[in-house]
């Protein structure tokens, strides 16, 4: 039986990544598995599991067909790498850092995906992507703009609240996960 795909998504700073961070451990030990993204962004970044490559690097990667799924947002590029495929077949559980954005395209190959949509107050998310220091003033700018206008009305998204303790979202992603998607 085919593993699912829980495909995480929120606004850049609403804590995707600190959140599979928090429940790696314990996703990896039930068998399941974390995508890792692949970004035209530097390796260095701050407070991610990505591969960083440049952009030539992932026109290459894209072209010789090593992502199950890719997009572009922010400036750069984000790749899947289809190595969940061979996870998802083997019955494994798979979550990946998605793009609210990317929802209708990545539904057209994973029909049965279960989407996530993580949640936290406008001033808090300011406050977030500040404090995360990662990016200039100015592109935090266009990650709020981009998150006032990305519109997601799928009522079938289940939705966090990271307004609060990660490690409460972290046991509540966990609860979703085992109640939907993990035997
Ligand atoms: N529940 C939380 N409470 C406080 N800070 C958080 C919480 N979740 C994430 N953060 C912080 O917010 C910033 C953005 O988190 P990050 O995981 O990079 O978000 P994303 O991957 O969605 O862009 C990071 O500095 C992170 O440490
Ligand atoms: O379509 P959207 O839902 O707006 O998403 C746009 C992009 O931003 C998110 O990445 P992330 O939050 O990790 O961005 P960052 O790491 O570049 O800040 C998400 O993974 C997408 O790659």
């Amino acid at each position: 039986m085919s593993g699912r795909l829980i495909y995480l998504m929120g606004p850049s700073g609403s804590g995707k990544d600190s959140l599979l961070e928090a429940v790696r451990e314990r996703v990896l030990s039930a068998g399941g598995q974390i995508a890792r993204r692949v970004i035209t962004r530097s390796p260095e970044a701050v407070g991610e599991d990505a591969l960083g490559v440049s952009p030539q690097r992932f026109e290459q990667m894209l072209a010789e067909g090593a992502f199950a799924l890719h997009w572009r947002a922010n400036g750069l590029a984000y790749g899947i790498p289809r190595q969940i495929d061979e996870w998802l077949a083997e019955g494994r559980d798979v979550l990946v850092n998605g793009s609210r954005g990317h929802l209708a395209e990545a539904r057209q190959r994973y029909p049965e995906l279960h989407p996530v949509l993580l949640t936290v107050e406008p001033q808090e998310l300011r406050q977030r992507l500040l404090a995360r220091g990662r990016e200039t003033a100015e592109e935090i700018e266009a990650r709020l703009a981009r998150n006032g206008h990305v519109r997601l009305d799928d009522e079938s998204c289940q939705r966090l609240d990271n307004s609060g303790s990660l490690a409460q979202t972290a046991e509540a992603l966990l609860r979703l996960i085992r109640g939907r998607a993990c035997a």
